[in-house]
């Protein structure tokens, strides 16, 4: 007999790859809309492959790359909304519409290394309750699950910190590729090491990588 998993809608919110991944200083300005495309791409491509997601829910306003990301298999909404925390509040309020069964879940874009193996444990772990993974940093928040009722997340500055003083139960574990986002050019160092999907490998072929790390100093290893 099949063991019992509660099955999730994974909401990924994308800003426009266009205008996103700000902080990537150093990387000529092409080349930050490939990469910040392909983290996003890399992330959803593991969300659609891990046990448990029944579904994937992109929630952007490049309605473009919507359409790349629904050929993968994710679903998409539009954005619409007045920044990250009300457009993912949107979003699942359009996934109870479409799947009331499900639990959704919230997972941030930038994690090009992420697993579907960690996604997964995270996802049994948080199971249970109201649960938030912090990033590497620890500061910061990659995946927060909740009920339909109980849905507010608080992802911005110290979001980990606001998780939890919410009542959200931190995830414990390991889980190397999901807490490890991206956001400068040391975290993408650190995603390299771990190891990035396709997309993104590909997308850092055309990177000029030591260049961009010259402007940042010398390599942290
Ligand atoms: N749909 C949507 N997604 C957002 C919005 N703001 C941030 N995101 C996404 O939320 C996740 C975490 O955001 P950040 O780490 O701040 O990413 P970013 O805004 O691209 O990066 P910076 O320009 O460096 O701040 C990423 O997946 C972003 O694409 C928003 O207003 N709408
Ligand atoms: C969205 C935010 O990501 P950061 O921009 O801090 O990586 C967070 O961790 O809540």
């Amino acid at each position: 007999m099949g063991t019992y998993r509660t099955q999730h809608v994974v909401v990924v919110p994308v800003k426009p790859p266009g205008i996103g991944k700000t902080r990537l200083v150093g990387v000529p300005a092409g080349q930050r809309v490939s990469l910040a495309t392909a983290f996003a791409t890399d992330t959803v491509a593991a969300c659609l492959a891990t046990p448990g997601v029944a579904r994937v829910l992109v929630t952007t306003d490049d309605a473009r790359f919507a359409t790349t990301l629904s050929s993968l298999g994710a679903d998409c909404c539009p954005d619409g909304s007045h920044g990250l925390n009300p457009a993912l509040v949107q979003a699942v309020a359009e996934a109870r519409r479409r799947w009331p069964g499900l639990r959704p879940v919230a997972l941030c874009a930038d994690l090009p290394a992420l697993r579907p193996e960690d996604l997964a444990a995270a996802l049994t772990i948080a199971a249970g309750r109201t649960s938030y993974v912090a990033d590497a940093a620890g500061t910061g928040t990659t995946l927060y699950a909740s009920s339909y009722d109980d849905f507010d997340p608080r992802f911005g500055a110290d979001s980990a910190a606001a998780h939890a003083a919410a009542g959200a139960a931190a995830v414990p574990g390991d889980l190397p590729g999901l807490r490890q986002d991206v956001d400068d050019l040391a975290s993408l160092r650190a995603a390299i090491a771990l190891g990035v999907g396709p997309a993104t490998r590909a997308a850092l072929g055309a990177l000029p990588v030591a260049e961009a790390r010259d402007s940042e100093g010398p390599p942290s290893s």
